[in-house]
């Protein structure tokens, strides 16, 4: 087992608060651990019942954990009409996405978004866009969303991802693996799609919407990092119900009881329907509470969305202008 202590010289830095996350190199399916695994369904409603956060941003703290929000989003654009002209867009907000009055006013001079997530056609423009910046573009992949490709063409998509720069590959899982428990199959498919990453980071989809059962999303989510994830991943953002905090505590203990196991840090990321600054408080929350601090960056930790950081900034605009005065001026992140 490797302790990671070992590990934090294999740790680079690349820019202010961003660490390169180490990657996973998995482990052989164990499926006597995973089937140890228990998912008490109860209990984590229950639990996930109980992370409710105030409707509006009213004090300090929300403030800087927005602040930090931001610096986790993977900024989205996964639509049918997606353009270079939209992209250009995206990635322009992904480099300011605060106004410079809002910016100034919390005492901070800089802050960015943690990656740009577009499709493959449009990575090539995110990239040339992005250049420049310290912002990975990530490229959904593997026949998102649905993943009823033919599996050479998913190996051949993140490799061509992967050629036009590419540092993120968000790949789907084959919901049929989880559907009728052939872990087998989920575990070599994603060894293959970890392998036609390469350098990449690899976060991967459950599409949690469609795994029927908790323990089906528990179960799926060792098993993806056994076979080399380095994030796992809710939803697509297209199913009918997409990030939510049940199978988001589900998929952090994976990760959590994954770490105690291998002491490699999988990274999170919910996606999918996360909309508003007090959603994104739930999960940070979620995220210190389960994980701990160090989990609390975009190294390990990102939210999928397309519409959230609008409201980020209403709400932050709202504490700044209400709230704050010039004689509290001091960075708060
Ligand atoms: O991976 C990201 C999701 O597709 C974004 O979903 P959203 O458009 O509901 O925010």
């Amino acid at each position: 087992m490797t302790t990671t202590e070992q590990r934090t010289d294999l740790v680079e830095e690349q820019r202010p608060g961003f660490k390169t996350p180490v990657r996973n190199p998995g482990m052989d399916l164990d499926l006597d651990w995973i089937h140890q695994v228990h998912v008490n369904r109860s209990a984590v409603e229950r639990r996930a019942a109980t992370l409710s956060t105030r409707r509006t941003v009213k004090k300090e703290w929300q403030a800087a954990w927005l602040l930090r929000a931001i610096t986790c989003i993977d900024l989205t654009t996964l639509a049918g009409d997606d353009t270079p002209g939209n992209v250009l867009r995206l990635c322009a907000k992904a480099k300011q996405p605060l106004r410079a009055d809002l910016l100034q006013a919390m005492g901070m001079e800089h802050v960015e978004v943690g990656a740009v997530c577009v499709y493959h056609n449009l990575v090539s423009v995110a990239v040339e866009a992005l250049r420049g910046s310290h912002i990975p573009v990530a490229a959904v992949s593997t026949g998102f969303p649905a993943g009823q490709t033919p599996f050479d063409l998913k190996l051949k998509e993140i490799e061509a991802s992967v050629q036009a720069g590419a540092s993120e590959i968000d790949i789907v899982i084959s919901r049929v693996h989880v559907l009728t428990g052939n872990w087998q199959a989920l575990y070599d498919e994603v060894k293959a799609f970890r392998a036609a990453s390469g350098e990449a980071h690899m976060k991967t989809i459950l599409a949690t919407h469609e795994l029927a059962t908790l323990r089906n999303v528990g179960m799926a989510s060792l098993v993806c990092m056994m076979a080399g994830a380095d994030f796992i991943k809710t939803s697509t953002g297209k199913e009918p119900t997409n990030a939510t905090l049940p199978v988001s505590l589900v998929m952090v203990r994976a990760i959590r009881d994954y770490y105690e196991r291998t002491g490699y840090q999988i990274g999170f990321k919910p996606a999918g329907g996360i909309r508003t600054a007090k959603a994104s408080l739930d999960w940070l929350i979620l995220m210190k509470e389960e994980l701990g601090n160090e989990w609390l960056n975009n190294t390990l930790f990102r939210i999928g969305a397309s519409g959230l950081l609008s409201d980020i900034e209403r709400q932050l605009e709202h504490f700044v202008t209400g709230h704050y005065s010039a004689a509290h001026h001091h960075p708060m992140v």
